[in-house]
């Protein structure tokens, strides 16, 4: 089988203008490979640079050296050469991402927003609201807010549809980024249920899990982030 992301070589660092251009390495020699139905948790001590690596895999960060290797339309992409317009075809085909914060989009409803990548996807409109509406009432978003946007909601309302809107496409690979932040037990309970499903249809996922018993349920492995100083 062939992994659905391979991380090889990955350098990152960054470069503080306001404090006269001191530059400082986060990530040096990174190496990282994803299976299809694995889960990665992404460990280390705080400041290791966990959340660099994730945003490098979403494309967010440029690499200063090294490769991202998605499997995307059948073949190899190379996350981390990507231009803008391969980022966004990645993102929209193969890649999804949930963040602990909703980027809320003023005047847009709940299940508009997680009806949006389906659409994006090519899913006839309709069917993709019906298909927000379930995701969010199985993440029990009351019906009263489904049609309304988040911008009011309640921190775990808001991730809640954030969880909604990563995991209605069923994207071949899945970065989580504290996905449980903000839930109670019960909507902890469906979060991990939507990964194992995410798993047995055999998506890729990566995560950050600060919520020790959630990780040691969903990951299949730990890869730890050392501090450069320690790794070197
Ligand atoms: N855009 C940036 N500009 C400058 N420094 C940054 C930037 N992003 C991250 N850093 C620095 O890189 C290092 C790694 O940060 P990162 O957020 O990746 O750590 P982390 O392992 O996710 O930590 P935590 O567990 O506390 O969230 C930190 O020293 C941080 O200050």
């Amino acid at each position: 089988m062939n992994a659905a992301l391979e991380v090889q070589a990955l350098n990152k660092g960054f470069t503080l203008h306001l404090q006269g251009g001191i530059g400082f390495q986060v990530l040096r020699g990174e190496a990282l490979t994803v299976m299809p139905g694995e889960c990665v948790a992404l460990t280390g001590p705080s400041g290791a640079g966990k959340s660099t690596l994730m945003r490098c895999l979403q494309g967010n960060y440029g690499a200063d050296a090294g490769r991202i290797m998605v499997a995307h339309r059948g073949g190899l992409a190379d996350l981390a050469a990507a231009d803008a317009r391969l980022v966004r075809e990645i993102r929209r085909e193969t890649l999804g991402y949930v963040s602990q914060f909703l980027r809320v989009i003023p005047r847009v409803s709940a299940r508009d927003v997680v009806a949006e990548p389906l659409i994006d996807r090519g899913m006839d409109p309709e069917a993709a609201r019906e298909h927000a509406t379930t995701l969010l009432t199985r993440l029990n978003l009351p019906p009263r807010l489904h049609g309304l946007p988040p911008a009011t909601f309640s921190g775990g309302e808001q991730q809640r549809v954030n969880l909604a809107r990563g995991f209605a496409p069923d994207y071949p690979i899945l970065l989580l980024d504290e996905p449980t932040a903000s839930l109670d037990a019960g909507n902890r309970e469906v979060v991990i249920g939507l990964i194992h499903e995410a798993k047995a249809r055999g998506a890729a996922l990566v995560g950050i899990f600060h919520d020790i018993e959630v990780r040691d349920r969903v990951a299949d492995r730990l890869h730890e982030i050392l501090p450069v100083e320690d790794a070197a």
